[in-house]
């Protein structure tokens, strides 16, 4: 059935789902036909356009959105180029006269929207933004003078005071298709997916992208699962978390879905209640960066804490190269960033013991971690990423004292205490014992060679000293410390 009113574009970005999609459920209840379109943006000096992880996650994430909005009527439609110029023809083309989108995050992002929202409205066009990412607007929880927060839990208080976040939407029934078909661009012709060489087969292994996926996911992980969260949540050689973070990266799920899911499992089922609890504050994490972000949208180059601009960074590219490589000679690093390159995930425990080794014991710049987790994370989200980063370097909101540095032998022996995480992506240290697997530098010649391993050719000696390493960061911290009193 068509209808003789405008159609409506639905511009969908880091939104890729049915339910509970404002924008969607927008355009489907005002009955006009409606004209979904996904736009490839270029943008040579953008660094936050989605890196290679994220564009495998995006083709299949796409795929199956195009399917499921072929079902209820109207196609995905592609489009590549500026978005500003891609919406003003489309509008052209189909004479459409209204843009429903959901708000996303990042400096560069809101520039382009901005831009977008003046050149179509110079035509006629009206553009109207919606809250699909977050349980709250940005600006709407602040601490009682007004400011916003810059420390995690007052903030998480102040949410949960909070009348509970919406309900969310279900997906729309079906939409009314434009009179006229509308050309799209061809997936696969956006080369998304890499060939050669195809490095994606761990993440196909791990991952299967999409909402349905989504929506299972989540419902496998809050019928028993999140009752351990608590503990397993720390534990890497444990699947203990919900591993949402790439549907929700790529909005193919969204918060509210999680909160109503997770508080609606935790009533029916009282055992669940601390470890829904403990995964709702992680759900705030994300929150909180996000609001900061709004606040802060310099934050994904510039620490937060002045003092930290003049910080003694080193330049190290053979270091950065091993920690790239996950060849440190430190068992709980290297599986950390190998589990990273194979499946484009890491551990949150192991995120962190990860990072602090390379902003405290190599000196290197957090920004080269956060620019290589941008690049090779499926969940790559740039105010968690940037957040968290800053939180690790001690230049952020709620960050860690900058002298607290992560002992990545103890971090190991503590979180991954029979060396099955190691074991798995470090292989080549599988017959260590135990008592040797987070420190192969210190085993005897016996045990290393019974385990079949030579230290500097199987498997790299230590890069760095920790305890030297760890004395040089507190120096160099104390140096910009001095020059900030
Ligand atoms: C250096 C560093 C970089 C990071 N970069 C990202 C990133 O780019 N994208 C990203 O989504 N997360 C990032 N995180 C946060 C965290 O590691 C991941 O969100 C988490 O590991 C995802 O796994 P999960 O979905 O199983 O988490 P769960 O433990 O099941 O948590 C549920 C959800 O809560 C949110 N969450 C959990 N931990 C955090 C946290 N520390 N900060 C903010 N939100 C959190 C995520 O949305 C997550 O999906 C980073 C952490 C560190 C230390």
């Amino acid at each position: 059935m068509t209808t003789d009113q405008s159609p409506i574009l639905v511009w969908f970005r880091n939104d890729l789902r049915l339910a509970d999609n404002p924008a969607l459920s927008a355009a489907a209840e005002d009955g006009a036909p409606v004209i979904p379109v996904y736009i490839r943006e270029k943008d040579a000096h953008d660094p936050w356009l989605p890196g290679a992880a994220s564009r495998w996650w995006l083709h299949g994430s796409l795929e199956r959105l195009g399917k499921a909005l072929a079902k209820l009527g109207s196609p995905l439609v592609l489009r590549s180029g500026d978005p500003a110029a891609v919406l003003a023809a489309l509008a052209e083309e189909t004479g459409a006269d209204t843009v429903l989108c959901n708000r996303r995050a990042g400096p560069t992002a809101i520039a382009r929207d901005r831009r977008v929202g003046e050149r179509l409205t110079a035509r006629g066009v009206t553009v109207h933004p919606h809250n699909a990412a977050l349980l709250f607007e940005p600006g709407t929880i602040r601490t009682k003078s007004d400011t916003p927060f810059r420390v995690f839990t007052p903030f998480w208080k102040a949410l949960l005071s909070m009348p509970e976040p919406p309900r969310p939407a279900r997906a729309p029934g079906k939409l009314t298709p434009p009179a006229k078909r509308v050309s799209s661009e061809s997936l696969k012709d956006w080369g998304l997916l890499p060939t050669a060489p195809d490095w994606a087969g761990g993440l196909r292994e791990r991952w299967e992208p999409g909402e349905e996926a989504a929506r299972e996911r989540l419902a496998d992980f809050l019928d028993g699962p999140v009752a351990a969260y608590p503990v397993a949540r720390d534990r890497p050689d444990h699947d203990g978390t919900s591993a949402m973070s790439p549907h929700l990266a790529f909005g193919e799920i969204g918060p509210r879905q999680i909160w109503h899911a997770t508080r609606h499992a935790a009533d029916q089922r009282h055992e669940l209640a601390a470890g829904a609890e403990a995964f709702l504050r992680e759900l705030g994490w994300r929150e909180f960066n996000h609001h900061l972000l709004r606040e802060e949208p310099a934050i994904p180059d510039t620490p937060l804490d002045a003092r930290f601009a003049r910080f003694p960074w080193r330049t190290d590219k053979a270091g950065l190269r091993a920690w790239q490589r996950g060849r440190t000679g430190y068992p709980i690093v290297d599986a950390g960033m190998r589990q990273l390159w194979q499946t484009g995930w890491m551990h949150n425990r192991v995120r962190m013991i990860v990072g602090s080794f390379l902003i405290k014991d190599l000196l290197i710049p957090w920004q080269e971690g956060e620019a290589w987790f941008w690049d090779t994370l499926v969940d790559a989200d740039i105010a968690n990423n940037a957040g968290n980063w800053q939180w690790v370097a001690g230049c952020g909101a709620d960050a860690a004292p900058f002298f607290r540095v992560f002992n990545p032998i103890l971090q190991g022996e503590k979180f991954d205490p029979e060396g099955n995480y190691v074991r798995r992506y470090v292989p080549e240290l599988e017959k260590l014992p135990n008592r040797w697997i987070h420190k192969p530098w210190e085993a005897p010649d016996e045990a290393l060679r019974q385990a079949g391993v030579k230290l500097g050719k199987d498997y790299p000696r230590p890069i760095v000293d920790h305890g030297t390493a760890r004395d040089r960061a507190l120096a160099a911290f104390q140096e910009i410390k001095k020059a900030g009193d």
